[in-house]
């Protein structure tokens, strides 16, 4: 008996848990998404969420959904896991496991295959069965990365900030 504590978070909850809190930084008002690039011995290397590339002032693009590309976000959002990847300048992401809060989408799948990412841990599937998703599936099922879904204990962590 050590006697230390027990009720520790796991590291899933811990990497999860920085990928909701990246989250919540997004702008995007209707779905925020937050990733982390963590290595195999649990170190973290990188996080992103969604948000516009720098330079391009979130109070002047668009943030809606509907109508021209140019005159919406998509035109114009970096995704989650696009900007942890590419946060990161340490060298190689080869063999890493990226936990993300939405299942990604193709061009993000892309991304994660040509980096090397080997698994990815994500929450919320959303667009499951949309276009994006099964090429998504498609693309990471033929390049062996790994797909699990996150299993939530159902614990709530409160953060006083
Ligand atoms: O993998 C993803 N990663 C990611 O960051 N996103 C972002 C892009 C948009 O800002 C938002 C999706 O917006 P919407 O659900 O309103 O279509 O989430 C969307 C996906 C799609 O799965
Ligand atoms: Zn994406």
């Amino acid at each position: 008996m050590s006697g230390k504590r027990t009720d520790y978070i796991s590291w899933d909850e811990y990497f999860m848990g920085i990928a909701q809190l990246s989250a919540m930084r997004s702008k995007d008002p209707n779905t925020q998404v937050g990733a982390c690039i963590v290595s195999q011995e649990n170190k973290i290397l990188s996080m992103g969420y969604n948000g516009f590339p720098k330079g391009c002032d979130d109070d002047e693009y668009p943030w809606n959904r509907e109508g021209d590309l140019c005159d919406s976000k998509y035109a114009y959002v970096t995704h989650s896991e696009l900007n942890a990847i590419l946060n990161y300048r340490g060298g190689s992401l080869e063999g890493t496991k990226l936990y993300v809060t939405l299942f990604p989408c193709n061009e993000c799948a892309k991304a994660i295959i040509q980096v090397g990412i080997a698994e990815l841990v994500y929450a919320d599937d959303k667009y499951n069965g949309t276009p994006a998703n099964l090429a998504s599936r498609r693309m990471l099922t033929s390049a062996g990365v790994k797909m699990t879904p996150y299993r939530s204990n159902g614990r709530i962590l409160e953060l006083k900030v």
